[in-house]
């Protein structure tokens, strides 16, 4: 796994939320492994981690009403026979347990504690096995406490699955939530591992193999994934020796005036190094001189308005526009996103372009429903205002449903960018990236993100395979720059981030 980021280890691309994760369990069940023997396994990974870590020796193992607890049931028996000592509090009752979990309940021969009396001060590490995929509500009382004071402890803590309180589907945290150390979660991982906050809660994920066939898969069809080359990789422009540069594509970007011309450099720069084979900027003409003055290998075209866009833009050779950055709000930007849309050629829409379109995204909708491809790339803040005043979106929904629906609404590709970007297709597919470092949120960075986009668009990739893997790439380039990097730095770190993508893709074909 050349490109496997963020604190994953072993884990495939798909990711399940809690619904999905029943359909996986109840089917391998039904195919004739027993409940129980998936709890063993869940529970000897985790006893299996725990007893990797260094200066461990007393370990607490708190455990939860259902089948988390049950897992944590489980490692205490292992941790116990591994001759570690092993304290195991529950919260809840014993005879309160039902099915797995008081099978492993009874196979627990220690003492049970209250957990709500627990002393959390006596143990090297705590086992966190209260809540997982079954967290149903916030946590309040007793177990709202426990959570609490377990994060407060300072001991490191693992945890089963999810940090208790971390909802798997969304990332949010009901109520509160411990952070963990590790994490050990079962066949693939969840969305809640990868949206934050329950990112930055789960410590290193570990994805433990419990003997879930893969094929449960085909039924279950996951929608989620993580953003890497595996879910893109084999639609990626790579180029090829019988190739030639109109082959792949020609971009426009569209230039604001002398005063705002820096976003459209960066977003064309992003596009040449993307690899489209040859990159317009359409700039007024106060602007020519910066852009011609700037990168050698850009064709640069005087636009004033959008009616000189529409007339560029008979050449039906252009196959992507990039919109937006630098542009300024208003009438003429809104124009201009009409003169751009043609049935040949993919759109990139970004900053002013959408603000353009505040509280008016189904006007937005209309207008773009003639092009090849549309992707729109808000920030939350350009997300907000676009939506504003409609009930597209639902209120207070996590960033996963929210992104799939303004792209249902807009029938768009939606790159709802931030730490966690989440790349939303009208059709449901949808990716999260986790392997942008925190320097990359810098000015100017969001405008190199659009132009690679419009680059790859030029050259024929699928939208949303596109957008996953400019977000990605946009990621890895801000990696290869390192920390102090500037937006312009992102363009000239691109062709090492190739090398390797290219070496893997042709390694993964061959
Ligand atoms: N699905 C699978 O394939 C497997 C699941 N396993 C484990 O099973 C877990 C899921 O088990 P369950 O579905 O029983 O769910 P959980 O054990 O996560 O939680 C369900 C229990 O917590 C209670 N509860 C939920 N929210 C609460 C709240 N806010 N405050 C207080 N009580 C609350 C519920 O009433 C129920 O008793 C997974 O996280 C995993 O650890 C493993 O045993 C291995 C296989
Ligand atoms: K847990």
């Amino acid at each position: 796994m050349p490109f496997r980021q963020g604190d994953a280890e072993g884990g495939m691309s798909e990711l399940l939320d809690p619904g999905e994760m029943a359909i996986a369990d109840r089917t391998t069940i039904a195919q004739g492994t027993p409940g129980i023997t998936l709890m063993d396994r869940a529970g000897a990974a985790v006893a299996d981690v725990v007893a990797r870590r260094p200066l461990t020796s007393r370990v607490l193992v708190l455990c939860g009403p259902g089948n988390n607890g049950g897992d944590g049931f489980v490692a205490a028996r292992i941790l116990a026979q591994r001759g570690f000592r092993v304290r195991l509090a529950l919260l809840g009752s014993i005879e309160a347990l039902k099915g797995d979990a008081a099978l492993a309940a009874g196979r627990w021969t220690g003492p049970v504690e209250d957990a709500v009396q627990a002393d959390l001060s006596q143990a090297d590490l705590i086992v966190d096995a209260l809540f997982g995929a079954g967290l149903a509500r916030d946590l309040e009382g007793d177990a709202l406490a426990l959570v609490e004071r377990m994060g407060e402890s300072g001991k490191p803590v693992i945890a089963v699955d999810l940090p208790s309180g971390v909802d798997g589907a969304t990332g949010a945290v009901r109520g509160a939530a411990a952070p963990a150390v590790e994490t050990v979660t079962f066949f693939r991982r969840k969305p809640g591992h990868l949206l934050l906050p329950g990112r930055g809660l789960c410590g290193k994920v570990r994805v433990a193999d419990i003997g879930i066939p893969d094929s449960v898969l085909a039924e279950i069809a996951p929608r989620t994934s993580a953003n890497d080359p595996d879910l893109w990789g084999a639609h990626f422009p790579v180029p090829t020796v019988e190739g030639h540069k109109y082959g792949r594509g020609h971009a426009v970007v569209m230039s604001g005036g002398r005063w705002t011309a820096g976003a459209a450099r960066l977003a064309a720069r992003g596009c040449l190094r993307a690899g489209a084979g040859l990159v317009t900027v359409a700039c007024p003409e106060g602007a020519a001189l910066v852009h011609a003055a700037s990168y050698a290998a850009l064709m640069v075209r005087h636009v004033e308005n959008s009616g000189d866009l529409s007339d560029l833009l008979v050449d039906h050779r252009y196959s992507s526009v990039v919109l937006g950055p630098g542009l300024g709000v208003g009438d003429e930007t809104r124009d201009m996103v009409e003169a751009a849309v043609a049935e040949h050629r993919s759109l990139v829409l970004d900053a002013d372009a959408l603000t353009s379109y505040a509280g008016a995204p189904q006007a937005l909708a209309e207008r773009i429903a003639g092009a090849k491809a549309a992707v729109i790339t808000p920030h939350e803040g350009e997300f907000a205002r676009l939506f504003a005043d409609t009930d597209l979106i639902p209120a207070d929904a996590d960033k996963l449903t929210r992104t799939r629906a303004a792209a249902e609404a807009l029938k768009a590709v939606v790159v709802l960018k931030g730490a966690d970007t989440v790349v939303a297709a009208p059709d449901g597919r949808a990716s999260i990236a986790e392997n942008a470092p925190p320097f990359l949120a810098t000015a100017g960075a969001g405008d190199v993100l659009a132009g690679i986009l419009g680059g790859l668009l030029a050259q024929g990739m699928p939208a949303f395979e596109a957008a996953a893997a400019a977000v990605w790439l946009h990621g890895e380039a801000a990696r290869q720059a390192g920390p102090g990097l500037i937006a312009d730095d992102l363009p000239e770190a691109l062709p090492k981030v190739y090398a390797a993508l290219f070496e893997a893709l042709g390694a993964r074909a061959g």
